[in-house]
């Protein structure tokens, strides 16, 4: 099975927020991204816009539908009216709820399915009315994994952020990728898709992978971004293909 790249397009919008003038562009970047064959474009919107703007996100629904109709918009955050009513508006084809409080820097944790499973529920159902594909943001934890198939989601999303943060140490990464291993199958059993995110790189990929190959898609940004400033969004795009396995 092939796992499908989404490029997450945050630190590109942060980059552009530093001045008060339009690059770089996260429309150009985006378009670049998709002609290399990145599968879609992810967005995580966060209240205070300080990366991705609302504004941003019809035009991204436009570069998609006019010219990369193949392509999925995947939008990222916590569901508060203000992000639900951004999401009816923008009509992605996955919507991955995230347990994230303004206040955070970035995401750094899963949900508590067993205390939020009544609140997600309903909003599962909306979005997945709303003719959107559901995951839910979801921490290495297989105990976990029945009550997120309760709330109706198609697929969870492994946490990967203390995965990526052992990158000096060797041992460590074993375990998390047991961990999201063992997750993933918890998920996979009960029909559920998998999708993973979160400090993905070039190099921590690969082990992923090789554990998880039924892994349904990533969405990287800030490993990809970095990348993409020494090597070009387009061969950047290349290298994390040919890193999800595919033919390039
Ligand atoms: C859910 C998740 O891990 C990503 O959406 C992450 O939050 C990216 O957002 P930032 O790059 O803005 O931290
Ligand atoms: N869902 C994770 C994501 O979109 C990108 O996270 P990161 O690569 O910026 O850490």
């Amino acid at each position: 099975m092939t796992v499908e790249l989404s490029v997450n397009l945050n630190a590109v919008a942060m980059l552009r927020n530093r001045r008060d003038l339009p690059w770089p562009s996260v429309i150009g970047l985006g378009r670049i991204a998709l002609a290399a064959g990145a599968h879609g474009l992810t967005v995580h919107p966060r209240p205070d816009q300080r990366h991705i703007r609302f504004s941003d996100l019809p035009e991204i629904r436009a570069l998609i539908d006019e010219e990369f109709p193949e392509a999925e918009f995947n939008i990222e955050g916590y569901p508060s009216k203000e992000f639900l009513d951004l999401v009816s508006a923008a009509r992605p084809e996955q919507v991955t709820l995230v347990p994230d409080d303004p206040s955070q820097p970035t995401s750094d944790h899963g949900w508590d399915f067993a205390a939020a499973g009544g609140f997600l529920e309903p909003i599962v159902a909306r979005l997945r009315g709303e003719g959107a594909r559901v995951s839910l943001f979801a921490d290495a934890d297989p105990a976990q994994i029945p009550a997120a198939a309760a709330t109706g989601c198609d697929r969870i999303e492994l946490y990967t952020g203390p995965y990526g943060a052992t990158h000096a140490d060797a041992a460590a990464a074993r375990a998390e990728i047991d961990r999201l291993g063992q997750t993933a199958d918890a998920a996979l059993g009960l029909g559920l898709g998998v999708n993973a995110g979160h400090d993905l790189t070039l190099a921590n990929l690969p082990p992923l992978l090789a554990r998880i190959p039924d892994l349904a898609e990533v969405s990287i940004g800030h490993g990809l971004t970095a990348d993409a400033l020494e090597f070009g969004m387009a061969e950047t795009v290349r290298r994390y293909r040919r890193a999800c396995g595919q033919a390039v």
